[in-house]
């Protein structure tokens, strides 16, 4: 049976359920799948419904379950939002900004060329730290051979540190990339995050084909405008199980963390664990202090000089918060 067409065209309008019942009220539990300023797309049963929130409110994710009202064909106002049981942040000065909620994994994309920003990877892997998220590294395009050792050698002090880091190319070997990326993904809520021109898109078309038709379904729905893909949005993943799903987030150049506090911080850095509790000073921060266990692993050669700097340049931003 065709759906009954309401408002605009070519939406999938079916605000009567069933036959011809309005449902117009009805409540329904739905997964936010983007999030475009104050607007955003939920799928309740393979559905889409534009929704807004009720009031000024701003703090639903891409990734959160709600409840909502529906209160046309296709719309509807976002009544509740469930628990979440992970939130990725980033943020500057003046705010803080939800990237995705309920995710279990973040994936950082690299490749070996163009070159990436270190100072990204570290902050994307901070940023997982604080929130709970288990952080892994793609190194893709390592068909471009003559950069691949140099690109090894780089994301090697992240391997050290524990993050997996899986070798792709999804261009020159799509069936291999999916071989490795499908299992990992499996019954996972998972988001890639990288910089311009690693190549994340590639891998999204690869896992997820109907992306293109997605985005712009998406962006008609959210009336984003043309060409605008600078938008968070989820893909359900139901052939590698229930509950998986990959969040595609647009590629930026900063990941402001001043939202992180000093604890946190130096909680984020996994390799600075074992040196927690045995500096001289019970509230040292590890900048300067004399007998300071941090800087001297960092002396020693146990923790990396790159990464303290790092930790040194987020402490700072912490401080500058004005929220
Ligand atoms: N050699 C090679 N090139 C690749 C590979 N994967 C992607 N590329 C190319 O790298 C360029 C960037 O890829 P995209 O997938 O658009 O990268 P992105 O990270 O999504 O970048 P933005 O769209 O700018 O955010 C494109 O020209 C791709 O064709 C690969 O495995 N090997
Ligand atoms: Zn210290």
């Amino acid at each position: 049976m065709s759906a009954p067409k309401h408002g605009r065209a070519g939406g999938k309008a079916r605000a009567q359920r069933g036959n011809g019942i309005d449902a117009t009220g009805e409540q329904l539990q739905a997964v936010i799948i983007a999030a475009h300023g104050r607007h955003y797309l939920a799928e309740a049963d393979g559905e889409k419904l534009q929704c807004v929130t009720r009031g000024k409110k701003t703090n639903v994710a891409v990734g959160d379950q709600v409840m909502l009202t529906r209160t046309s064909a296709d719309q509807g106002v976002i009544d509740e939002i469930s628990e979440r049981r992970t939130l990725l942040y980033r943020s500057d000065q003046y705010k803080s900004k939800l990237l995705a909620a309920n995710l279990t994994q973040l994936f950082i994309v690299v490749a070996t060329e163009p070159g990436f920003a270190d100072d990204l990877v570290s902050r994307a892997l901070v940023a997982a730290e604080a929130a709970g998220i288990k952080a892994h590294l793609i190194l893709n395009k390592t068909d471009v051979v003559e950069s691949l050792a140099k690109t090894r050698e780089r994301v090697q002090p992240y391997a050290a540190l524990g993050y997996p880091v899986y070798e792709v190319s999804a261009k020159a070997q799509p069936e291999q990339t999916l071989a490795t990326l499908k299992p990992l993904l499996a019954g996972q809520s998972s988001i890639l995050i990288g910089q311009s021109g690693m190549g994340k898109s590639s891998l999204i078309n690869l896992l997820v084909p109907e992306a293109d038709i997605a985005v712009r379904e998406i962006s008609a729905a959210l009336d984003t405008g043309k060409h605008t893909t600078t938008f968070t949005r989820l893909y359900q993943l139901p052939e590698l199980g229930p509950d998986s799903a990959i969040i595609d987030s647009p590629g930026f150049q900063e990941f402001g963390l001043y939202h992180l506090s000093e604890g946190m911080l130096e909680r984020a850095f996994v390799e600075f664990a074992p040196y927690l509790g045995h500096c001289k000073f019970y509230n040292c921060r590890h900048l300067s202090e004399p007998q300071c266990a941090v800087l001297d692993a960092i002396a020693d050669g146990k923790i990396a000089k790159m990464r303290h700097t790092l930790y040194g340049q987020l402490l700072h931003e912490s401080a500058q918060t004005l929220y």
